[in-house]
């Protein structure tokens, strides 16, 4: 399976050691194309490379394509994860975003009103449940895959 991680980069990093844990977890289910995200040596200036942005733009657009199923870290507002979830929905993707209202802050009508729960997930979690929301999630998904594929 090829799972695409979205978090917030040049929105702000003060969530990566969320992405790291739930990329880690992401990575017991399948093939993370954006283990980059959850890096801690990645700044809020984002990748380094020549013509970088059209390049990780394209880039991204075609790993979304690929991707079996798209799973955001939706915390820490980010306009790079709104786009990729906008073109998610597009391209009909399974969607899971994951935010901490402990955080203090209320996730964008935008994100929480696109829950259809079914293809767009929205789910509230806490920090030390991040693991087992992705369980449950993977364990419905996987018999789902399962089902289709007999
Ligand atoms: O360097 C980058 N590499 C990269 O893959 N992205 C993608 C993946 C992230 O899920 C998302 C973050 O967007 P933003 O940088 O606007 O917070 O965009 C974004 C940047 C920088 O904008």
């Amino acid at each position: 399976m090829k799972i695409y991680f979205c978090g917030s980069i040049r929105g702000g990093r003060v969530d990566v050691h969320i992405y790291r844990r739930i990329v880690k977890q992401l990575q017991s289910y399948g093939c993370v194309l954006t283990e980059h995200v959850s890096s801690s040596g990645l700044s809020d200036k984002g990748e380094d490379a020549a013509d970088a942005d059209k390049f990780i733009h394209d880039r991204d657009v075609d790993w979304l394509l690929q991707s079996d199923v798209v799973v955001a870290e939706v915390t820490q507002p980010s306009l790079g994860v709104g786009y990729e979830l906008g073109r998610a929905v597009d391209m009909k993707k399974k969607v899971l975003c994951l935010f901490r209202p402990a955080s203090g802050r209320t996730l964008s009508a935008m994100i929480r009103g696109a829950n259809d729960n079914n293809l767009f997930m929205v789910r509230d979690y806490a920090e030390d449940q991040a693991e087992k929301v992705l369980e449950q999630f993977f364990s419905q998904l996987i018999g789902t895959f399962g089902a289709q594929s007999q």
